[in-house]
């Protein structure tokens, strides 16, 4: 927050300048009236005309004047709104998948539009409404003492009781203002998670159970925001009840001035216009500093999510990938006491062919994250040509490897974004890895490459979807495929040609988890490597591994009742090899 403040701190300064212009000018009303009401009294046409005169051009600079600063603050609150939130999104950009993961992603939604939006409400706002009433309340002081220093001393002392209550209300407004936010991210999160399983909801029937989560969630967090609001509007009428004690005061004290001739009825007319000048300031500020309060636990999420995460070890080296990617007695649990890998060593050569196999569960995809880089507090040590990952540039480490997911995201847009993203690439390497992913046989069925694919490829089967991850893979050319059951949705003939594709691509190192216990297939591969519960159990060809009769060899023979035969296979794998 402060960091966005300094960085518009010129705004800022101006924004007060005019500020002080208009508060400190608007004050001056009083003095205008005071003599205009006495000339009248005493039947003074001169100055009555030189006062007109005066109050003409005043209004017009006090316009003038009021219509910048309305501006210089509207671009203000434009301006910080907009740095607050480019800040939270490099911040949660900065952050490793780990971290990110640590946290809902409705709950980063929530921070961007809830929070930023309380920040502007309850922060941006009234810290330009203290800033300016701060000035209207001194310039009037100044002008209270000159016309009646009693009637000023009366004031001042009405001000401590109207600075004493409403501040008690300080610390209770604080655990409210934080109870919002809390709420707020919690219905961010559950409205996400219904909308997400919209499908689910429709084909389960389970309308009737969504309507009334949403009912309860929703109620949860309107009566949340009630119950500070609440508080809010008890802060605001008991200043605003002292505020009308204060004008009553000062209008009875000045009356008996004039009674006892102490005082003109102009002076009256402008000490009860300054009253408000003086009162009015210190109500908003005594209404806006509570929220101002109340609203920083708001601020200390939106700093923390905009801290930026970019560690920096002593030495950070550029990867290469020239020999091998080795793991040396790795152990890992994602909690604590729950080990998933346990003493894991093993060395993947560049350009040879992995096949990872194990039980569901056993730790694949979590050995895999290890080895690139996606967690990095682990035991043991992840090593690429012989230096320790952690001391590599982890950013430098995703030009070497691409990962091809079972579940693919998509960018709400066409074909040819969701392969080159956000970067260029000739027609020839799109052509060949559009043949590669087998992406061609079913771009022939729509627009071509400038097909919209829809809200996370709701337009696409599961199938194309992971067509067009393989293609997004393999045209940055990484010497580092991870297939991730990343053809498990795409038809049987297409995941074998793509697979076979791979296969034969010779400098690509591969390392792909697999379920289909398929002889044709796994006997393409260099090695397998099988796992049992966290632990690395055999390792070897598939000849080798299944000549062993080991526990490789079980998993297979149990596996291979559920996958096609190699008859049936066979046809098809003879066509991938002539392809
Ligand atoms: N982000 C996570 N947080 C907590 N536990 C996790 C997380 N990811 C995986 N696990 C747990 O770690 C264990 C290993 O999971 P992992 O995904 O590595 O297994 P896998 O062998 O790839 O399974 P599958 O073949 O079903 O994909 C499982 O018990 C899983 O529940």
């Amino acid at each position: 927050m402060k960091a966005s403040l300094r960085q518009h701190k010129l705004l800022l300064m101006i924004t007060l300048f005019f500020s002080i212009i208009t508060a400190a000018a608007g004050v001056l009303i009083a003095l205008v009236l005071q003599k205009v009401i006495d000339a009248a009294l005493q039947g003074d046409r001169g100055l009555f005309r030189e006062i007109l005169v005066i109050s003409v051009v005043y209004l017009l600079l006090l316009g003038v004047m009021g219509l910048i600063y309305n501006l210089c603050s509207k671009a203000l609150i434009r301006n910080l709104t907009l740095s607050l939130r480019e800040r939270v999104f490099r911040g949660i950009f900065s952050r490793k998948a780990e971290a990110f993961a640590a946290s809902n992603t409705a709950d980063y939604l929530s921070a961007l539009t809830n929070d930023i939006k309380q920040l502007e409400d309850q922060y941006i706002q009234p810290l330009l409404q203290v800033m300016q009433n701060v000035v209207v309340f001194a310039a009037s002081v100044l002008v209270l003492l000159y016309i009646s220093p009693l009637v000023t001393a009366i004031l001042a002392g009405c001000m401590v009781l109207i600075f004493i209550i409403p501040s008690l209300f300080g610390t209770a407004l604080q655990t409210k203002q934080s109870a919002v936010s809390a709420q707020m991210s919690i219905f961010t999160i559950r409205l996400k998670d219904l909308l997400s399983g919209f499908e689910v909801i429709k084909s389960y029937a389970m309308g009737t159970y969504a309507g009334h989560k949403f009912q309860t969630e929703n109620r949860q967090a309107a009566d949340t925001r009630f119950a500070a609001d609440r508080l809010f509007a008890l802060n605001e009428s008991v200043s605003q009840t002292l505020a009308i004690l204060t004008q009553f005061a000062v209008v009875f004290v000045a009356a008996y001035l004039i009674i006892t001739g102490n005082l003109s009825a102009g002076s009256l007319v402008a000490l009860v216009q300054l009253s408000g000048g003086f009162v009015g300031p210190v109500l908003v500020i005594m209404e806006n500093l509570p929220k101002i309060k109340g609203v920083r636990p708001v601020v200390e999420r939106i700093d923390a999510l905009s801290a930026q995460h970019h560690d920096t070890p002593a030495e950070q080296l550029d990867p290469q990938f020239n020999v091998a990617l080795s793991a040396n007695h790795l152990q890992f649990g994602y909690t604590p006491g729950q080990p998933v890998l346990k003493d894991v060593s093993l060395t993947l050569d560049k350009g040879k062919k992995y096949a990872l196999a194990g039980p569901s569960g056993c730790g694949k995809s979590t050995l895999v994250k290890l080895l690139t880089g996606y967690y990095d507090r682990y035991e043991g040590t992840v090593e690429l040509d012989g230096t320790n990952l952690k001391q590599l540039d982890t950013s430098r480490l995703q030009e070497l490897v691409s990962t091809i997911h079972q579940n693919v995201y998509m960018f709400d847009s066409d074909i040819h974004f969701n392969i080159c993203l956000h970067e260029e690439f000739s027609a020839e390497q799109l052509e060949e890895v559009l043949h590669t992913s087998g992406i061609h046989k079913f771009l022939e069925q729509t627009n071509g490459l400038q097909s919209p694919v829809g809200e996370n490829g709701s337009q696409l089967s599961g199938g194309q979807r992971q067509r067009i991850a393989v293609a997004r893979a393999l045209i940055r050319n990484k010497p580092i495929l991870i297939l991730d059951e990343g053809t498990s949705a795409i038809d049987m003939q297409t995941a074998y040609e793509i697979e076979g594709r791979l296969l034969a691509l010779e400098d690509l190192t591969l390392i792909t988890i697999t379920h289909n216990m398929n002889e044709l297939m796994l006997g393409r591969y260099d090695e397998i490597i099988y796992m049992e519960e966290g632990r690395i159990a055999e390792r070897g060809s598939l000849h080798e591994l299944l000549a062993y009769g080991g526990r490789f060899h079980d998993f297979y023979t149990q596996k291979e009742a559920v996958t096609p035969s190699n008859e049936q296979q066979q046809p098809l794998l003879q066509e991938i090899d002539a392809v």
